[in-house]
């Protein structure tokens, strides 16, 4: 069938598309080996958590965004919706766009929030105007963003390798179970982070640990940028003994951080935190 023009398309159909880019925890990450490209190979368990932005996208004359919530760090053009547009663009006659972002997911906590707003703008211009890219080739795409991004097109819960974005499903399922999270407002570099982790082949896979129940994860399931940015921010470990000092069955750091999370059996309120349902 012949794709109509990009111009009809927009007249024939709804002109406006609406989206919520969720947040993710990394459950476990290992740092395994420093790369020649000076990135590292790591091995974690992304799951997707429901703390959401919210993303419009609608028809406009010319390339146009505006936000809302949370102050957004950088230019406009550094935004990953913009370059996600700009990505996709490069190779499909795209017409212009307004992008609105409503922030909602803190930004530098180790929560991918960034990442997922921008692979879910490639996922709603491919809908949006049917430009027919497959799967395998929007997390390429999204890999040009960062190495998180990918994750976020299948957004289900994947034993990730590689730079993080080779993907092994996992039938790792915490519905029912309850989160608490908090980002104690302290900015952690990606990449300083990193460069003060020494790589070191882990003894137990991530996968084998996850298949243990939760109360059995506790000093088995690490992630390996907690020593270093503990060190450096003692206040991040304290978030995570209050964690467990109030019934956690699992608490870490997510990612880089400095965002702290705690699983929980029960509903929990904790002043300070952000606590909800999986
Ligand atoms: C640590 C993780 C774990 O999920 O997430 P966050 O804590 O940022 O959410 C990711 O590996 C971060 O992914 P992302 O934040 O997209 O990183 P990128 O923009 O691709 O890279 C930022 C910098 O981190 C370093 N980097 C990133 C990924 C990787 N596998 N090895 C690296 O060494 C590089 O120095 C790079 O310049
Ligand atoms: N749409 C966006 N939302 C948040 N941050 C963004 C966005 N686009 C680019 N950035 C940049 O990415 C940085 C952090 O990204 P984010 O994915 O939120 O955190 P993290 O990598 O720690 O999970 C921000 O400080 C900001 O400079």
């Amino acid at each position: 069938m012949q794709r109509p023009a990009l111009s009809t398309f927009f007249t024939s159909h709804f002109p406006l598309m609406l989206s919520f880019p969720n947040a993710k925890i990394n459950l476990g990450l290992h740092i395994v080996a420093k790369r020649p490209d000076g990135y590292h190979n790591i091995e974690s368990c992304f799951y997707p958590i429901p703390w959401c932005d919210a993303l419009e996208v609608l028809p406009s004359e010319k390339l146009t965004f505006t936000s809302s919530g949370l102050d957004i760090p950088g230019t406009q053009e550094s935004n990953l919706c913009i370059k996600a547009y700009h990505l996709l663009k490069k190779t499909y006659d795209l017409p212009g766009v307004h992008i609105h972002l409503h922030k909602v997911i803190p930004m530098g906590a180790g929560l991918g929030g960034g990442s997922s707003d921008g692979a879910f703008t490639l996922k709603m211009l491919n809908d949006l105007f049917e430009l027919g890219i497959d799967v395998p080739t929007l997390q390429k795409l999204a890999g040009q963003l960062g190495s998180d991004c990918p994750f976020f097109i299948e957004n289900k819960p994947v034993i990730a390798t590689g730079t993080g974005t080779n993907f092994k499903g996992t039938a790792l399922n915490l519905s029912g179970k309850y989160i608490a999270i908090k980002h104690p407002q302290i900015h952690v570099s990606t990449q300083k982070a990193y460069s003060l982790v020494k790589p070191a082949a882990p003894t137990h896979s991530i996968e084998s640990i996850l298949s243990k129940p939760i109360d059995q994860w506790k000093d088995v399931l690490q992630n390996d940028f907690e020593a270093s940015v503990f060190a450096q921010f003692p206040e991040i470990r304290d978030v995570k003994n209050q964690l467990y000092s109030a019934g956690a069955t699992y608490a870490a750091m997510s990612g880089s951080g400095s965002a702290v999370f705690g699983l929980f059996e029960q509903e929990i309120s904790l002043e300070g935190f952000y606590t909800f349902e999986l």
